[in-house]
């Protein structure tokens, strides 16, 4: 992401000098990029599809409140003018913003060039893309901003937040307000300035930690804005799906999948891409939705003609037509039956008879976790099993570098449970583990069950035990049509009861630096003492804190957006091993003794960090099961993988339903 430039939709609004729009044209695809002209100053280019047009750019207004739907708004005062844009992909947007900032900063900084000047030079007109951002301009940037608030703090009344009066507040109070914050100013100035400089501390530590990670050996001096570094495996799935490859990438439990699918999901125009997973708790995890729901079929379980007459119901329709790139995360809990289905309603809603109607798949998960849900009597089959996986999947590829644990011991006894081995040495060191006190400072460890009803009695008979009095909070839904759709979405429940004394686990990323992660375990120890008294916890990473509501934003297709906004804890007594799929958990306590599905125990014992952090209750070795034909299909990807470094080419026929004798290497495919 080292060139800013950008793929959008843009609405250009031309202004008066008193602000009326004298008018707007919207265009659906342009190319921005930031350049220098012949004197250095900074220019936005819009390549339209017949011209270009150029602006300098001494003043801007950004507006980027929906970068993450991929939305902004620049303002050019100078040039009377409105840059809307829409549709692009939501990380190059915010790093295309971010790059127009900090070198109009450091322009500013330096000063502009006079018009007589410029007048004088008789330079030829030229038109250079922007370098791309380097610490020298971040620091340059921040320096200035501190300069300025520095200067506005000494001429003017500082803000703080909680004195600031809103618009609806009577004229009187407004007084007071300013009343109060003159005597905080005159009474102590030397704390307001601190105020000022560690709010600004802050900030730069947070903005640096963001900036300043090289990337692949690019020289210090050369920085991208990145927040943690991809691998090498990770950055080349990355350039496939670039490629316009339909990709299916594997790995084990912590391997990164779904982290990466984040970062796939904001590098793609978001109009057009629709992030899915198999279960409700892994959309989550990536911020979308069901792929049922995206679908529009129901259960899938009704025929073909009948999800055929479901998916083209004019809403679902639209939204099959507007896809391009399907992302499907954890999907090993897809059959075949659905994914073939699938295949078949993309052909016939989207009436176009590439493989999926001409839509990219990204796919993702492993096929050694948890299997697709099967009725009893029912025969399983994996939808890598299905001709429609083989006309539609291009390239298969494996992350193999586990980034959830780092004690190398555990990673390989994890490795061998995966496949279903478990040799003595495996069976001693997790029996060993039901001995481990992993509960520290009133926080006790997740149990992880085997069935959802466990789950649920565990939960609130836990928080009937505690005798304090009970606090509900509700969440507010951006539309009551939506809550059953969220509460299967979101982690957090329309309504959360809490007492304190409460076990609790976090279900969102509030401050990835102090240890406030997904997943991150603590204990209710009170309440505010405010309006709202939002719980306050005690985590085990150390920290103490309100916990205040947090927002969960779900795509539902066509850039639609639902909203839940609650506390973002839930009862962390129990969770069930199908719901912990996807997570990273503090302090795990697993239950085994009920295990009835491939991959279970697996998943489950995936989910913890490090060995330190497990107890293993119930523990036999038969609760280790791999499937066969899995089995099969991962060893025939490590041939195809072999075969390929030695410079065979490329095998599909290998991973065909029925695989031919090894050795045929022949696979033709419907162009996309
Ligand atoms: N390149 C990376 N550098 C550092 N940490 C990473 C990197 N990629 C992923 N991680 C971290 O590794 C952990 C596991 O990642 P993630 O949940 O995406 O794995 P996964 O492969 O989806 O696992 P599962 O199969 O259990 O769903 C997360 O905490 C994530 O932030
Ligand atoms: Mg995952």
């Amino acid at each position: 992401m080292d060139h800013p430039s950008l793929c959008c939709t843009i609405g250009v609004e031309e202004l008066s000098s008193t602000g009326n729009i004298l008018k707007k044209v919207t265009h659906p695809k342009v190319t921005l990029t930031l350049g220098r002209d012949e004197f250095k100053e900074l220019q936005i280019q819009i390549d339209f599809p017949k011209k270009h047009s150029r602006y300098l750019v001494k003043e801007v207004l950004i507006h980027k409140k929906f970068v993450k739907d991929g939305k902004a708004t620049i303002k050019l005062p100078e040039h009377k003018l409105h840059l809307m844009l829409s549709n692009c992909p939501p990380d190059r947007l915010a790093f295309f913003l971010k790059t127009l900032q900090v070198k109009l900063d450091c322009l500013k900084q330096k000063g502009f060039v006079s018009q007589r000047s410029k007048l004088l030079s008789g330079k030829v007109q030229e038109f250079d893309e922007i370098s791309p951002l380097t610490l020298k301009d971040l620091q340059t940037a921040h320096g200035r901003r501190e300069a300025q608030a520095k200067q506005k703090t000494s001429s003017t009344p500082l803000k703080p937040s909680s004195l600031v009066a809103s618009s609806s507040q009577p004229v009187a109070s407004i007084g007071r307000v300013q009343e109060n914050r003159k005597r905080l100013i005159s009474s102590q100035p030397d704390k307001v300035s601190s105020q000022i400089s560690e709010a600004a501390a802050k900030r730069q530590k947070r903005e640096a930690l963001m900036t300043m990670t090289s990337v692949n050996g690019v020289s210090p001096s050369r920085v991208v804005v990145k927040q943690i570094q991809l691998t090498a495996e990770q950055n080349r799935v990355i350039e496939m799906v670039k490629q316009g490859k339909s990709i299916f990438f594997t790995g084990s439990a912590g391997t990164g999948k779904s982290f990466l699918l984040k970062r796939i999901i904001g590098a793609l125009p978001p109009n057009h891409t629709f992030a899915t997973a198999s279960t409700g708790a892994a959309a989550c995890h990536i911020g979308g939705t069901t792929l049922h729901s995206f679908a529009g079929i129901g259960s899938g379980n009704g025929s073909l003609k009948q999800c055929i007459e479901l998916a083209s119901r004019a809403r679902v329709a639209q939204q099959w037509r507007a896809c391009r790139h399907l992302i499907i995360d954890e999907i090993s809990m897809v059959d075949a039956d659905l994914f073939e289905k699938l295949e078949t309603v993309a052909r016939m809603v989207r009436k176009c008879d590439k493989p999926f109607g001409g839509i990219q798949l990204i796919l993702c998960g492993d096929f050694l976790q948890l299997p697709p849900v099967t009725k009893p009597g029912e025969t399983r089959r994996f939808c890598f099993q299905s001709e429609a996986w083989h006309n539609s999947v291009d390239t298969t590829t494996q992350l193999t570098e586990v980034k959830r644990q780092n004690d190398q011991t555990f990673i390989d006894i994890l490795q061998k449970i995966r496949k279903g081995l478990c040799p003595e040495p495996v069976v001693n060191t997790l029996l060993a583990t039901s001995k481990h006190c992993i509960d520290k400072e009133g926080v006790l460890a997740t149990k992880l069950c085997t069935h959802k009803a466990d789950v649920e009695e565990i939960n609130i008979s836990k928080l009937k035990l505690i005798q304090s009095e009970s606090k509900l909070f509700t969440s507010v839904d951006s539309d009551q049509v939506y809550t059953s759709q969220l509460n299967s979405l979101c982690p957090v429940q329309a309504y959360l009861e809490l007492k304190v004394g409460a076990q609790v686990m976090l279900c969102k990323n509030l401050d990835v630096q102090r240890g406030l992660v997904n997943g991150a375990r603590g204990v209710v120890i009170g309440y505010e003492n405010s309006k709202n008294a939002y719980p306050i916890v005690k985590f085990l990473c150390g920290v103490t804190e309100p916990v205040k509501p947090a927002r969960w934003v779900f795509r539902v297709g066509g850039g639609n957006t639902i909203i839940r906004k609650q506390i973002p804890l839930k009862l962390a007594w129990a969770i069930s091993i199908h719901k912990s799929q996807g997570m990273t958990l503090d302090c795990v306590e697993i239950s085994l003794g009920k295990v009835f599905e491939v991959g279970q125990a697996y998943v489950a014992l995936s989910r913890a960090k490090n060995l330190a952090g497990l107890r293993v209750l119930d523990f036999e070795r038969s609760c280790v099961k791999a499937d066969p034909t899995v089995l099969n299909f991962y060893s025939r990807l490590e041939l195809k993988h072999r075969m390929m470094r030695n410079g065979v080419e490329d095998d599909n026929e290998i991973f065909r339903p029925n695989p031919p004798a090894l050795g045929v290497h022949s696979c033709s495919k419907t162009s996309r």
